[in-house]
């Protein structure tokens, strides 16, 4: 462990967190208590399978070996990559725009080099084929612990289902736990806002698109172990979890996005920190580095105080489109393109696939990508209006708006019958679950929980912008301009 994280990463103990404290680190660094479970861009993450009950339900997050080298960051800057930096991120900055109760706590566990070679080699195999050029990031000195969303701890608690050292349940055994996670960013199909829409029909069939495309928009879990979610088995099991199966599974989940103040808060943060489009932004970011000012990663510190103050100006104001024309930003507000013109199919999106980001929607802009106008001095009417200071916050207001558009929300069920209150009570350090809902007679309790919510570095601004000019290429070339309605 690096000096400035062994002194910094004393995280509290949390409810959320294993029993066992202080964490026995060494039984932690066996690649044999470890399996494959997911992964994305920037992070590998993996089920514990030892034997240790205090661990049952937990998964670690290992950080990648960067795609490309990273830039050097002087004496002061953040250390956006440092774990601390991230933590006091996702829980001071991300929890404090959704909602802590959203955001997990984490664990930090020292790594050492032999078990991040060894732990790499022994997950290759079951890596996807797409993602094995980059390892885990042997400059990683902690990694962090964390709760696996796509169980419900405390049912472990109580039933051992988890017990690596039992058989593992028949295939015909009914599912205990059913998670499904969304990645709410745009696709060729499917419209993000109709799962904001708070309308039980278009949440639903906006489910049913993602799962005929799932992409990497969409992953389905039974007891935690991720299941295709178009195959026959999956189906087959998830009828033994709800009768009706998985027309029912997305009737309840659909109830829970609905009911859940979640969506409705991520749509709005989503859209009044994207007031103002990457043109603008990119030009801010631009002139303020040609001034010398160019603007770096904030401080955990900083970042707090922006949140501070977008929370106090109440910047959920109206949207300024690149030619200063004003519309409202609300629950039911803004256009969306949702498809591309049918005589000029697109590729469907891929992952790591090139075209990945020409889709429909902008993730990093909320603007309809055919309508857009681009940057042109002569209809500026904010031209040098603003301070240096006021460019740099709405550079900064953009960046969390980013990783607001980049996170996925893991959404986890199970029957209300599987607690066993006496012996959760025993074991208050498993958390508790955040909801309780019903569908017909039956009663179910859920959470919902947001990954991915990792600082997105100011530098990659210019990248955002490339994506933004390839995208208004690509709508220009098209005839017509779908869109899903608000
Ligand atoms: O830049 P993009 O649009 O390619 O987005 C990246 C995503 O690619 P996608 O477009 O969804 O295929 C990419 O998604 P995948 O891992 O490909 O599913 C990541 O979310 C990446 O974030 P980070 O590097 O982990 O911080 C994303 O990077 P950020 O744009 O969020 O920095
Ligand atoms: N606490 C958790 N519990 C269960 N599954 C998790 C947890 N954290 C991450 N995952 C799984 O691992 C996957 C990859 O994790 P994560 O999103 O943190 O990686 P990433 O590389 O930062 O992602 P991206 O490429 O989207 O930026 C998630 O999509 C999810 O399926």
């Amino acid at each position: 462990m690096s000096h400035r994280e062994s002194k910094q990463l004393q995280f509290e103990s949390t409810p959320d967190m294993p029993k066992s404290q202080p964490l026995t680190y060494s039984q932690l660094l066996d690649p044999a208590v470890w399996s494959y479970k997911a992964e994305g861009n920037a992070n590998v993450v993996l089920t514990y399978v030892g034997r240790d009950s205090a661990f049952f339900g937990y998964v670690l997050r290992l950080r990648k070996e960067p795609a490309a080298p990273v830039k050097s960051s002087g004496e002061d800057a953040p250390h956006i990559h440092s774990l601390d930096h991230e933590y006091a991120f996702q829980r001071n900055v991300i929890g404090v725009l959704l909602g802590k109760e959203y955001v997990a706590e984490m664990q930090p566990v020292p790594m050492t080099r032999e078990f991040l070679t060894a732990i790499g080699k022994v997950i290759d195999e079951a890596r996807p084929q797409s993602r094995r050029g980059r390892g885990p990031d042997m400059n990683q000195s902690v990694a962090p612990l964390l709760p696996d969303h796509t169980l419900m701890q405390e049912v472990f608690a109580a039933n051992s289902v988890l017990d690596s050292s039992a058989a593992p349940p028949p295939p015909s055994a009914p599912p205990t736990v059913v998670a499904l996670e969304l990645k709410v960013e745009d696709d060729e199909l499917f419209c993000p806002l109709d799962l904001y829409s708070g309308d039980v029909n278009r949440v639903k069939s906006a489910l049913q698109v993602l799962c005929q495309t799932p992409q990497n928009n969409l992953r389905f879990f039974l007891d935690g172990a991720q299941y295709p979610v178009d195959n026959t088995d999956t189906r087959a099991r998830l009828d033994l979890f709800l009768s009706g199966g998985f027309d029912k599974i997305l009737d309840l989940i659909a109830k829970i996005l609905i009911d859940d103040p979640l969506f409705r808060v991520l749509k709005t943060r989503q859209q009044s920190l994207d007031a103002y489009d990457i043109e603008w932004i990119f030009k801010w970011y631009s002139a303020l580095a040609e001034t010398g000012k160019e603007p770096r990663d904030p401080t955990e510190e900083e970042w707090e105080a922006i949140v501070q103050d977008y929370l106090d100006e109440g910047r959920e104001g109206p949207k300024r489109a690149v030619d200063g024309s004003i519309s409202a930003i609300n629950a039911d507000a803004g256009s969306f393109d949702s498809g591309s013109d049918t005589e000029a199919p697109q590729p469907k999106r891929k992952r790591k696939d090139s075209t990945a980001s020409i889709g429909s929607l902008d993730r990093h802009s909320f603007e309809p990508k055919g309508k857009r106008r681009r940057l042109d001095s002569d209809t500026d009417p904010f031209r040098d209006e603003i301070s240096d200071a006021e460019k740099l916050h709405r550079v900064q207001l953009f960046m969390l708006s980013v990783t607001l558009k980049d996170l996925s929300v893991i959404i986890t069920v199970d029957k209300d019958n599987n607690s066993k209150e006496e012996k959760s009570d025993q074991a208050p350090h498993l958390g508790k679950p955040m909801g309780a809902i019903r569908l017909g007679n039956e009663s179910f309790r859920y959470k919902l929980r947001v990954v991915d919510i990792d600082p997105k570095r100011i530098d990659k601004i210019s990248h955002y912008y490339q994506l933004d000019q390839d995208i208004i290429r690509h709508f220009q070339t098209l005839k017509e301009d779908k869109r899903c309605q608000p």
